[in-house]
């Protein structure tokens, strides 16, 4: 296969316009047919370390196997007769197993081709998710995996892997309030190349998606969330098959993608999935739980896994002769699948069963040796192909779409989320109303005696301490799921992550301020504070900037927090702390803690909200007042409330919301940055 622009001095790192273009032509004119990609993985090993509690179970488990006794945890059998086999055939390829770990994956090869379509399968713990993470690089850093993963004949490579292949995760992480079309439609303005689609391109290439899925009846339906119904459970999936298929993968990876589903959802699909796979000639690998026969036949090959080694790879078709040949029958109206993974595993811990499941996997290994050598040479591809390849590859080691435009498409979406979710948004306007009511009319109207003195101080804390918390949580509730739609676009290489935190703080900025706004107008006008615009005004400035700061703190929070149990900790906790350093609950903090009160914008959003409302006021003294502020100067005193001017204060909050910004970015570049393991 030729390709003009490919030669031996062409770099291979930023493609331009015009090569581009060349590449569009010729995937068009099917001279680079990018679909050639197929994967390939031989003697895959992988072993992690075991727990101490594991580590001394086994120690004290050989020591019983000394005394005669065998009929022991299969786990740590498993990882001494492992080891004793590895031990014993070092030509293998398989190493040995270091006494410290445990082998979950040995010498596991196999492969998936254009067109094809190839299911892991197994009885629960056998390995499948594991295999499929080293096959997507995916891994977790703990482990030490051997072997290789081949990508058309070469290593993956890193800069383009993730915009090559499509994980469907067996978690459908979506956005519950888009619609299926919407989904499929921001996926495709996200992951599909701007140099190479038009807008127009980019429908058409979501229509065409619709209809290769057969989701025409549902385009229209919301996806839905634990709380509001959406598609159905097997819609959803192909929604979320979906997503992937917009992009330009050769690759699909599935892991489970028929759990949870019932009989008739499963094999729906699993069909789609066989068409798709056939019409677009991807190569399409995954692992499936539990599949019911008929399911099983629309799968082009089967890899059978059972403690993390292979027992039988080929068509289905081919399994029931396989298995009949080792003397393991299937008895008369039990699904094959089931039986065959059944067998593998030694259930009630019996020496037979060990024998048996021993027996399946050198079975297996002893006809297998011929077959892998001949896989590896079959999948050798010519020096041309794979130059073309390299060349192909290159369109996809860029971001797909201008920093711009991901912040322009991700606002446009969270937009979306935010003004379709009417059960926060009707709660949100709900509780103002109601603190307004509760608030407005326990200070209803304030006079200029002494009580009333105390108790525009008292009114003027607690509005900060409710902005904060009325804020901070709305911003942190949504966050998981964003974070987790974030996290699994991200690691398809879809957009940058400041995109995503930038298009957080142009939809949470104004919405949370928008919505402040005619409550601290309401507010104003019901307690009765200073009647000058000018302090109106600077109300209503102090006010919203404090809102930016807790929408900030509810970002940093989120970002920093891995999970929502953590964010759920650590958001009171900031909060209750800003309050009881930024305020008068503590007349005299402790000086070790006094950088504390420093720190709270809850300090400098009521300095400025007091001297607003009390810099030249005059109060009225009774003679029977035990101590009378005449003027508001005297209460700012005495309150300790003027440390810094009303400019400074604004000045020092637009300090804290920058620096939680910026702390709060770095934070989430560090959890929830996707992590690709290749080796
Ligand atoms: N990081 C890890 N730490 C500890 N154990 C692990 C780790 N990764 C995998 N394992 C173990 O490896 C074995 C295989 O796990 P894996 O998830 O791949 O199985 P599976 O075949 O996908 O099972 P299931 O169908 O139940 O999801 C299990 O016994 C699991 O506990």
């Amino acid at each position: 296969m030729e390709h003009p622009h490919v030669g031996p001095g062409r770099s291979t790192t930023q493609p331009d316009i015009a090569t581009i273009e060349d590449e569009k032509a010729a995937f068009a004119s099917n001279a680079i047919d990018p679909r050639q990609l197929s994967l390939s993985w031989s003697d895959i090993t992988y072993d992690i370390p075991l727990s101490k509690k594991k580590r001394k179970a086994l120690a004290s488990q050989k020591e019983e196997h000394k005394q005669g006794d065998v009929e022991k945890g299969l786990a740590e059998h498993d990882a001494v007769a492992a080891a004793a086999a590895a031990a014993s055939t070092p030509a293998s390829g398989v190493p040995p197993l270091a006494p410290t770990d445990r082998r979950i994956l040995s010498g596991v090869s196999g492969s998936v081709n254009k067109g094809e379509m190839v299911a892991i399968l197994g009885a629960s713990g056998a390995g499948k998710t594991t295999l499929l993470n080293i096959l997507s690089a995916r891994l977790s850093s703990v482990g030490t995996l051997h072997g290789r993963v081949l990508f058309h004949n070469r290593p993956r490579d890193p800069d383009s892997w993730k915009r090559t292949v499509g994980f469907v995760e067996q978690e459908d992480m979506m956005l519950g309030h888009l619609t299926v079309e919407e989904t499929l439609a921001y996926a495709a303005r996200l992951r599909l190349p701007d140099k190479l689609y038009t807008r127009d391109q980019k429908t058409q290439r979501v229509q065409d998606t619709i209809d290769m899925l057969r989701l025409q009846t549902c385009k229209d339906t919301r996806i839905g969330s634990s709380n509001t119904r959406g598609v159905s459970g097997g819609e959803r999936k192909r929604t979320s098959i979906g997503t992937e298929l917009v992009s330009d993968v050769s690759l699909l990876l599935l892991d489970e993608p028929t759990s949870g589903l019932d009989a008739y959802a499963a094999y729906s699909v699993v069909e789609h999935l066989r068409s798709t796979t056939q019409q677009r000639g991807l190569s399409c690998l995954m692992t499936i739980h539990q599949p019911s026969w008929a399911l099983l036949k629309l799968v082009d090959r089967i890899q059978l896994l059972a403690r993390g080694k292979v027992y039988y790879e080929g068509p289905p078709s081919d399994m029931l002769a396989w298995f009949n040949s080792i003397g393991y029958e299937v008895p008369e109206g039990v699904n094959p699948a089931d039986h065959y993974i059944t067998i593998a595993e030694n259930l009630d811990g019996s020496e037979q069963g060990e024998l048996r499941v021993q027996k399946l996997i050198e079975a297996w290994a002893t006809r297998d040796e011929g077959a892998r050598v001949s896989a590896g040479l079959s999948s050798r591809a010519s020096s041309e192909e794979s130059v073309a390849v390299d060349t192909l590859l290159d369109a996809y080691k860029v971001w797909p779409t201008s920093w711009l435009g991901e912040i322009y498409t991700l606002t446009q979406r969270n937009m979306l989320q935010l003004i379709r979710d009417r059960d926060t948004l009707i709660g949100g306007i709900a509780q103002t109303v109601v603190i307004l009511i509760i608030v407005g009319f326990a200070f209803f109207r304030l006079g200029h005696d002494q009580s009333d003195v105390l108790a525009r101080v008292g009114v003027l804390f607690f509005l900060v301490i409710n902005t904060i918390f009325s804020v901070i949580l709305p911003v942190i509730t949504p966050f998981p799921l964003q974070r987790a739609v974030m996290k699994r676009e991200r690691s398809a290489g879809t957009y940058r992550s400041s995109s995503f935190f930038m298009s957080k703080l142009f939809i949470d900025i104004p919405s949370n301020v928008l919505q402040r706004v005619p409550f601290f107008v309401l507010f104003y006008w019901m307690v009765g504070l200073q009647k000058s615009a000018a302090a109106f005004f600077i109300f209503l400035g102090i006010g919203s900037l404090h809102v930016v700061v807790g929408v900030c703190l509810g970002l940093f929070v989120g970002s920093i927090s891995p999970t929502i149990e953590i964010a759920n900790i650590l958001a009171p906790m900031i909060t209750v702390i800003s309050l009881l350093f930024g305020g008068n609950l503590l007349p005299s903090p402790p000086p070790w803690f006094i950088w504390l009160h420093y720190i709270s914008p809850l300090t400098y959003a009521y300095s400025a909200l007091a001297q607003n409302e009390f810099i030249g006021e005059k109060f009225t003294c009774t003679a029977s007042s035990t101590q009378c502020y005449a003027t508001g100067e005297q209460v700012l005193q005495q309150y300790n409330l003027q440390t810094f001017n009303i400019g400074e204060c604004a000045g020092f909050l637009v300090a804290i919301a920058f620096v939680l910004t910026i702390v709060g970015f770095v934070g989430l570049r560090v959890t929830a940055h996707p992590k690709f393991r290749y080796s």
